[in-house]
């Protein structure tokens, strides 16, 4: 008889060498890049699915994705050089937000050991010409790419 596996919630990796102008004096990588890794790992994950990060339509409204709540908890240090592998879990698709769960890892000597952690809230909101935003459901493309059933 076969075994019955919970479904894996789904999610995308990309890899990346820290570079020496994102770490600090203390020779670390600076935190604020791992924000910034956690925004390039979701964008390319839209991008892989071919979804647009930003739209603007006819009627002068735009569309995007503003974060609303992020986090990073820092374990282990990154030094220039190091390999890293940063994987997106979509933890929660909400009427208006997605929450991505993020996973750091290193590689050491070939093996993957985690160096930190994040969480990112983005709410899909549509701008007016006066800068104004509101939520507004997630797009059902974006749905069925991330989340699907
Ligand atoms: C974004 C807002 C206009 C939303 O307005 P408001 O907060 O009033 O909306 P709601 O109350 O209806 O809540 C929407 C939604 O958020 C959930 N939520 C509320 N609080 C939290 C929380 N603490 N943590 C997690 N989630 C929370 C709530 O439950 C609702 O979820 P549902 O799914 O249930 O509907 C307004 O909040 C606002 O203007 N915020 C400021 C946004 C901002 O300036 N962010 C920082 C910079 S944005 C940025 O860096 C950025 C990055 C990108 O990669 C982009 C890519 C593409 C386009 C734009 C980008 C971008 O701007």
């Amino acid at each position: 008889m076969g075994t019955v596996r919970p479904m894996e919630p789904p999610s995308f990796t990309i890899t990346r060498r820290v570079e020496f102008h994102e770490t600090d004096a203390a020779g670390l990588m600076h935190f604020s890049n791992f924000y910034r890794w956690m925004e390039v790992c979701e964008h390319e994950w839209f991008r892989a699915h071919g979804l647009p990060m930003m739209t603007a339509s006819p009627d002068g409204l735009n569309r995007g994705w503003p974060r609303r709540d992020s986090t990073c908890t820092h374990l282990r240090p990154l030094r220039c050089g190091d390999v890293v592998r940063v994987r997106a879990t979509l933890a929660e698709c909400g009427e208006n937000t997605l929450t991505f769960a993020f996973l750091f890892e290193k590689d050491r000597a070939g093996r993957w050991t985690e160096v930190a952690h994040g969480r990112m809230t983005t709410v899909h909101v549509r701008q007016d010409s006066s800068g104004r935003m509101e939520a507004e459901p997630v797009p059902a493309a974006v749905r069925a790419a991330l989340a699907p059933a």
